[in-house]
């Protein structure tokens, strides 16, 4: 099957002179700047990671198996590199799982005794073959949601609400929830992405915007604690948001907020669609009090930054509370199954949401199963 890297370089291997590097787009400088961050060591993606110059559950996935293929190619130590960009950030099961296949790659070639440089090929290969396949998934997911909206709210144009960023920035393809939101307006279906500002980081307004405008699509920004008003105004048709991990019940762990958004379209009888490669699936996680979320630095509260600050992500911004006001940070919200309408996989949808169906898609899924 062919691979269509998405448009945006958001992460890519590179070979100079020098020796291998992963080179990212840094998020925090979006949208004022498109800059690239060069890694040349393990430490160095791991602070991307916790400083969400890299971000999103897939594409966590990614750069965590690129960064295994990086220590093997350089020749640190990869069991010391696979720890380390593991316990990164807890929340998006996808970091775990492609550190955790990458390293096995490479013990497997490892352990034929193949020689270091057979193995760090192998690592690399098996995160190719990651980014390919989470490349695949989401053009998937992208026709199952769309067919599941048109299921659910046949022959209409629609008004989609979405949270945080789930596009080409999160993904190997075009991401899982905007990817649905981009096929519906390729259709000439979407009347309207309402796109949720996402405080305290502001992935909505610099991310998802930056996303919809690039691709042309109606949207319109609203800070999340106007979405209450827009469903009373009975204009919002559909929710669609992604997944940074999915317990085993059908608990969904996804950017602080869109919990809240499930309960208002649980009242206002609107449909609450989640969209995520069954890399998300987390089925260890029985439930959703057995998610670790992550907390974040109350200073991300009480100080707003700027993408153009010096600082852009985690202080240096303008300080918007007394000093040394206590703040409470938590990056994610857990969503119980039973606020969820469907959860949209590239494997096809599950509605309503159980441990059983979601137990089903996981086994006709051909991401590859690690021990
Ligand atoms: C497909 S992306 C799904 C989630 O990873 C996304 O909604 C999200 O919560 C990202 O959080 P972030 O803290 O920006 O990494």
């Amino acid at each position: 099957m062919g691979f269509e890297p998405s448009a945006l370089s958001v992460l890519r291997w590179d070979e100079p002179p020098e020796g291998p590097v992963l080179v990212l787009l840094d998020q925090t400088r979006l949208p004022a700047e498109e800059v690239e961050l060069v890694c040349t060591d393990v430490p160095a993606l791991v602070r991307a990671i916790q400083t969400l110059a890299v971000r999103g559950a897939p594409l966590l996935g990614i750069a965590g198996g690129y960064g295994v293929a990086l220590a093997a190619a350089r020749g640190f130590d990869v069991a010391e590199a696979a720890g380390l960009l593991e316990g990164a950030r807890p929340t998006a099961v996808n970091l775990g799982y492609g550190v955790r296949r990458v390293a096995a790659a490479y013990w497997a070639a490892s352990g034929k005794g193949e020689g270091d440089e057979a193995a760090a090929a192998a690592a690399l290969a098996e995160a190719r073959a990651l980014h390919r396949e989470d490349a695949q998934a989401s053009r998937r997911m992208a026709e199952y949601g769309q067919a599941l909206l048109e299921e659910l709210l046949p022959g209409r144009a629609y008004q989609l609400l979405t949270h945080c960023n789930t596009g080409a920035l999160v993904s190997g393809g075009e991401g899982t929830a905007f990817a649905v939101a981009l096929r519906v307006h390729r259709q000439g279906r979407l009347r309207r992405l309402w796109v949720d500002e996402t405080r305290p980081l502001l992935q909505g307004a610099r991310l998802t915007a930056y996303e919809a405008a690039r691709n042309g699509l109606a949207y319109s920004l609203l800070t999340d604690n106007a979405a209450g008003s827009l469903f009373a105004a009975g204009e919002v048709d559909a929710v669609l948001i992604g997944a940074d991990r999915i317990a085993a019940d059908g608990s969904v762990a996804n950017k602080v907020g869109s919990y809240p958004l499930a309960v208002l379209a649980k009242y206002h009888h609107v449909p609450f669609i989640v969209v995520a490669p069954t890399t998300t699936v987390d089925l260890e996680t029985p439930d959703g009090t057995s998610i670790i979320v992550e907390q974040r630095s109350g200073q991300e509260v009480t100080e707003l930054t700027s993408p153009q600050g010096v600082s852009a992500i985690g202080g240096g911004g303008i300080v918007v509370a007394p000093l040394g006001a206590p703040a409470y940070n938590p990056a994610f919200d857990v969503t119980p199954p039973e606020l969820i309408t469907a959860i949209v996989t590239e494997e096809g949808a599950i509605s309503p949401v159980t441990g059983v169906g979601l137990a089903e898609l996981c086994a006709r899924s051909s991401q590859v199963t690690i021990s």
